[in-house]
């Protein structure tokens, strides 16, 4: 299975979002992709709470979600939206990945479990848990026909018990859409992708926001880029640099079966006991 991964540089603007999400994913599907991957927040990056509070929606009304919805379904495609911002009930946000079926019916949501509440240090620091509220369920989906997919967001990627407990679920390839800070970006994106995909012997297909974000309200934000594709092995298949755009990748889940063949340590854990203090 041919899959395609979008990279963005979202705006603060829905309607361009969509525009340029809308753009990018027929030239994966042109390209051959019958899964499509977006990254993080592709229908909105914003620093401002005002802001958010304007444009964005809940799930049901979210016209980012119906114009990706109806595209899936006219190019027949498996589409992951790798998260939208969405109104709740509450007072928060849900961080909310979303896979779309070829008829554009809604195949699986994934609320982001764990919240990005970091001083990087330099003036730059963020407290995702103030606007989002976090998910607290793991997600595996399985395409008919294709892989299982094991649904994670961003700084989930930090988590390696989510990645093996998605793995012995089932899944054969692990979705990381992202909006990763540049400083952070450039120390650790690869290294753990490579890492997630060795620990699990699956495909790991990463999604990625690049560039700096215009900003019609609040400061704009800036983020790494370097969307990627990692085998079942660890090997980077894809690179896709800073620039928007769209590449494509064959996924072949004989390689899922191999590594796993050649190194079972997904099946070899083994219980143990807490950590005991000897002195
Ligand atoms: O706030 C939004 O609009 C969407 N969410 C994000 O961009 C989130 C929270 S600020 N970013 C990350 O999780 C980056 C993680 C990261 O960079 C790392 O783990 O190093």
């Amino acid at each position: 299975m041919r899959a395609g991964l979008v990279q963005l540089t979202s705006s603060d603007e829905p309607t361009e979002n969509l525009a340029a999400a809308t753009a990018t994913i027929r030239r994966a599907a042109a390209d051959g992709a019958r899964l499509v991957l977006t990254p993080e927040v592709t229908n909105c990056v914003s620093a401002s709470r005002r802001r958010q509070n304007e444009v964005l929606r809940a799930e049901a009304e979210d016209p980012v979600l119906d114009g990706l919805r109806d595209l899936a379904a006219e190019l027949g495609i498996h589409l992951l939206i790798g998260s939208l911002a969405l109104k709740t009930e509450g007072a928060r946000f849900a961080n909310r990945s979303l896979l779309v079926a070829p008829d554009g019916a809604i195949a699986a949501r994934y609320d982001k479990i764990h919240m990005f509440d970091v001083d990087l240090g330099g003036g730059e620091a963020y407290r995702e848990s103030d606007g989002f509220r976090p998910g607290a369920r793991a997600v595996t989906a399985a395409l008919p026909g294709g892989p299982v997919l094991g649904l994670s967001i961003c700084y989930d990627l930090r988590f390696a018990a989510l990645y093996r407990t998605l793995a012995q679920a089932g899944a054969q390839v692990l979705t990381v859409p992202s909006a990763f800070t540049r400083p952070t970006g450039r120390a650790h994106w690869e290294p753990l992708l490579r890492a997630r995909a060795i620990e699990t012997g699956c495909y790991v297909l990463a999604p990625a926001q690049t560039g700096d974000h215009p900003a019609r309200a609040g400061r704009s934000r800036s983020t790494w880029g370097h969307s990627m594709a990692v085998s079942p092995w660890g090997e980077v298949l894809l690179d896709m640099g800073d620039a928007p755009g769209a590449a494509v990748v064959d996924l072949d889940l004989d390689t899922v079966a191999e590594a796993r063949r050649r190194i079972p340590s997904l099946a070899h854990d083994r219980p143990f006991r807490p950590p005991v203090s000897d002195d």
